[in-house]
């Protein structure tokens, strides 16, 4: 008798996720983000379009698609967004192209992007959408980072964090809320939640035909 063959990638065998990490600015999730997409090559960065500055060490293309906000309102116009939002006095917004076609594939993107944004593609596609929210361990913890991170001035901080209680007032609109006072416990948790979301029976689709192998009398 034939025995069934177990499928040897989960990667070839569903269809990609949208890991979504969202959090009130300077909380971390960049940090968060970067060290995930460095530990697991099989995610990628979806990179936003966004008229804000670019801060120094960032890169075009890599960070952001740094655009002026003529451009950004012609693709905004030409329905080029899978969602978009004004935060900060910016606008931000998340390309279709690049995301569309890596789900179908079984590519997972990583998303750095606000609770507006998480709303909108969250009604889209909600059962590619895995969403995660971070929260610093207190207000001044927040402010240390804003301030120690050193790539705004002191409007800007200040804007932030007259915004960061509204931010977390969204907590609640998200699957998962992890702490991140310890970056490393934060990166675990950040790491498993992302596992666990790969195995879900839901987005294994490539099992059905294993399992009914498996079942046939
Ligand atoms: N657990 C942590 N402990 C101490 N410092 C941290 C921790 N996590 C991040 N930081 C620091 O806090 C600062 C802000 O982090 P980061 O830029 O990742 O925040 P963010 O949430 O992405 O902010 P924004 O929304 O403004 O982009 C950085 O200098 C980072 O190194
Ligand atoms: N709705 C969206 N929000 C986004 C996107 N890209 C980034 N962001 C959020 O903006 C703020 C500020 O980011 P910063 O890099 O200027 O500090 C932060 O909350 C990001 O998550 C996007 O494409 N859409």
């Amino acid at each position: 008798m034939v025995q069934p063959t177990p499928p040897s990638s989960d990667a070839l065998h569903r269809r990609g996720l949208m890991f979504i990490m969202s959090s009130p600015s300077g909380a971390g999730k960049t940090t968060i983000s970067r060290m995930l997409l460095e530990a697991d090559p099989a995610i990628r960065l979806s990179v936003s379009a966004t008229t804000r500055p670019m801060r120094p060490g960032e890169v075009d293309g890599k960070d952001y698609h740094f655009v002026t906000q003529g451009r950004f309102d012609e693709m905004v116009e030409n329905e080029e967004f899978l969602e978009w939002a004004h935060v900060f006095g910016n606008s931000y917004g998340t390309p279709k192209a690049q995301v569309k076609a890596g789900l179908r594939e079984g590519q997972d993107f990583l998303f750095d992007i606000d609770w507006q944004g998480t709303q909108q593609l969250y009604q889209k596609l909600e059962t590619d959408v895995v969403r995660v929210f971070l929260l610093p361990p207190s207000i001044d913890e927040l402010r240390r980072r804003l301030t120690g991170r050193g790539t705004d001035s002191a409007e800007v901080i200040a804007a932030r964090m007259e915004r960061a209680r509204a931010e977390i007032s969204h907590w609640d609109g998200y699957d998962y809320v992890v702490v991140n006072d310890d970056i490393d416990e934060c990166f675990a948790k950040v790491r498993e939640i992302l596992h666990a979301e790969r195995m879900k029976r839901a987005r294994q689709t490539g099992l059905i035909g294993f399992v009914r192998e498996l079942m046939r009398p």
